[in-house]
């Protein structure tokens, strides 16, 4: 999957190019992401990215101009179809379901803005989509624009080495993550669970379920709102709830 990130700040992007899963699927072969910088697509001396907003106001906004012919250079280099990503709070939320989609994108241009935001005609002529990873507001898309490859990437077949841990991860199927524990078994007083070293399997699958719907309910029950329990997740939320006003 090939990735054009039109973006001030190319080597940002070496967070996601050289570290951790996503820098895997890049030496496996599975994941290219190329920096594009507007400002290599400027026509004057000082090379200018932004100007003063119309109608007044604080900040810079970015000029259309070098944004189009830096996604134009992106399209060039992608060797095919690819759609152009607006990463701002005015998108829609970025979610899982959102994330499994674009894996099977081939190509993607994410647009990255700074300053006060870019000028609307740049989104009106060459964006397909924006997209919000929260309501906050950063100072630029490009930590959005790595949220987002780092959490398609993960998918990309044949990068997580065990399946299973993409499964396993929260929102994958719709519900948190339950706690995971690891060595030693006692520390600071605090023993690990004990169906978590009994070796039983099955008993173990159910804590786990047992645990993130318990989470979930607790924590985000809105994600519970939309989401259809198994008979076994009823039986163990219930459990679960019976156990908590006991
Ligand atoms: N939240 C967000 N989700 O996606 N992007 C976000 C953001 O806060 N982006 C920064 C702004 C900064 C000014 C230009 C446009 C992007």
């Amino acid at each position: 999957m090939w990735f054009g990130v039109i973006t001030l700040f190319p080597p940002m992007l070496d967070a996601v190019t050289k570290y951790g899963v996503s820098s895997r699927a890049v030496k496996l072969g599975k994941l290219a992401v190329e920096g594009i910088n507007p400002r290599d697509f400027t026509h004057d001396k000082h090379r200018t990215v932004d100007d003063r907003p119309f109608g007044g106001g604080p900040g810079m906004v970015m000029l259309a101009q070098p944004l189009l012919d830096a996604v134009a250079e992106a399209k060039k280099r992608a060797g095919g179809a690819a759609k152009v990503i607006y990463l701002s709070p005015q998108g829609s939320p970025l979610t899982q379901e959102r994330v499994k989609a674009l894996v099977s994108e081939e190509r993607l241009v994410l647009l990255a803005g700074r300053y006060e935001g870019i000028d609307e005609r740049a989104i009106e002529m060459v964006v397909d989509e924006e997209i919000s990873i929260g309501d906050y507001v950063l100072s630029g898309g490009e930590l959005p624009a790595m949220v987002l490859i780092d959490a398609v990437a993960r998918l990309l077949p044949g990068v997580l080495n065990d399946e299973q841990s993409a499964e396993q991860d929260s929102f994958v199927d719709g519900l948190l993550d339950c706690p995971h524990y690891t060595r030693p078994e006692v520390f600071e007083g605090r023993a690990v669970p004990d169906v978590l070293m009994s070796g039983h399997h099955e008993q173990i699958r159910r804590w786990r379920l047992k645990q993130a719907l318990a989470r979930t309910s607790e924590r985000r029950p809105d994600l519970l709102k939309d989401r259809v329990l198994s008979k076994e997740e009823k039986k163990l939320l219930d459990e679960y709830q019976r156990e908590k006003s006991a």
